[in-house]
């Protein structure tokens, strides 16, 4: 069933379109607007995703973790069209290897039922180890995120701090030895100086179980700290993709840089805060002619009013924006 391939992950003008009714007219936009990239399958990494409140970031992992079909383009893992895969594969074989990690670590947990139930539960349904081996299975995946069963056996979801309960998702996540994790903000409700521990924790599962993480985040520190690379998402536009200390530390498309720069410094809580009304203006950002930064774009063109920019290569990234076009930018 399983093909080898070069790609654990490839998105190639991957769109998923939605319409949005005002009144009698309704309106199609593109949550994601042929986005493409590739997972190296041999080179595990923490792809780190980024992009202000409704840029699309959550709406791609929906498609990566076969919860929603793309509208257009192809989204593939090792090889095989996601959208295709019948309930059959998704359960024998897909669902085992790629594993979400969500926001909240407490929704996932009845406040009714012990935690170690979920991970039981979880081994003994996927088969990965008989009954008489599950305590050491559990033990040793636990370990892995910096717990052991003996500290969590018997114990609610509310006796946990929110921490211990996302290591414990985390734990959940890797029983059936995914290649592929994607973490939309797991790191977003929990106190600032618990964040950088768990971005770490995918670093090392990173290190020594191969596993890759999209690591999905409005956290632009901790995506420096634990990104390999990065894509920075505009209105479902990947707009720049690279490694993360070429796109952080010398941002070239006006929205990095703008995203970069509005980080508050005073309060590390604050995640960056646009001046802006974005509820306001995502509509006609989704659904404008041209560039979709071109209305706060500081560095703005006549054309970028006209024409959709494509993607261009520049200093080691990807740049979505006609300043990196030689023939407008000398004309
Ligand atoms: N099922 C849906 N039907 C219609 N519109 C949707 C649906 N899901 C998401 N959207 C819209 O698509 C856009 C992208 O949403 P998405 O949740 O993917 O963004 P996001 O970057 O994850 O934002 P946030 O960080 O706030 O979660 C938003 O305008 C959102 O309102």
């Amino acid at each position: 069933m399983q093909q080898t391939n070069a790609a654990l992950l490839s998105a190639e003008d991957l769109t998923k379109t939605f319409y949005l009714r005002q009144g009698l007219t309704t309106t199609e936009f593109r949550a994601v607007d042929t986005a493409s990239f590739t997972i190296d399958a041999q080179k595990p990494e923490i792809f780190t995703v980024v992009g202000e409140s409704g840029s699309g970031k959550t709406t791609l992992a929906r498609m990566i973790l076969g919860m929603d079909d793309p509208s257009a383009g192809s989204l593939r893992y090792k090889g095989r069209a996601i959208a295709e895969l019948s309930s059959k594969e998704k359960k024998e074989w897909f669902y085992k290897e790629i594993q979400p990690v969500f926001q909240d670590p407490f929704a996932a947990f009845s406040p009714l039922k012990r935690i170690d139930h979920y991970l039981y539960e979880t081994a003994l349904n996927y088969k990965v180890t008989d009954k008489k081996g599950v305590d050491e299975y559990l033990d040793g995946v636990l370990k892995e995120v910096g717990l052991s069963l003996a500290e969590i056996k018997g114990r609610y979801p509310n006796e946990l701090s929110g921490g211990q309960a996302q290591r414990v998702a985390v734990a959940r996540s890797l029983i059936t030895r995914p290649s592929l994790i994607v973490a939309d903000e797991p790191v977003s409700m929990l106190d600032a100086s618990l964040r950088m521990s768990i971005v770490n924790m995918f670093r090392q599962l990173k290190e020594s179980q191969g596993v890759t993480v999209i690591y999905i985040t409005h956290d632009l520190a901790t995506a420096y700290y634990a990104g390999d690379r990065i894509a920075v998402m505009l209105r479902g536009w990947v707009v720049e993709m690279g490694p993360v200390e070429k796109v952080l530390g010398n941002p070239q498309h006006p929205y990095t840089q703008n995203l970069k720069h509005s980080i508050p410094k005073v309060d590390p809580d604050d995640v960056w805060e646009e001046k802006v009304n974005l509820a306001v203006i995502e509509t006609d950002e989704y659904t404008r002619t041209g560039c979709k930064f071109a209305g706060r774009c500081p560095m703005v063109m006549a054309i970028c009013h006209k024409k959709v920019p494509r993607n261009y290569q520049y200093e080691g990234r990807m740049v979505k924006c006609f300043l990196f076009d030689e023939s407008v930018s000398s004309g």
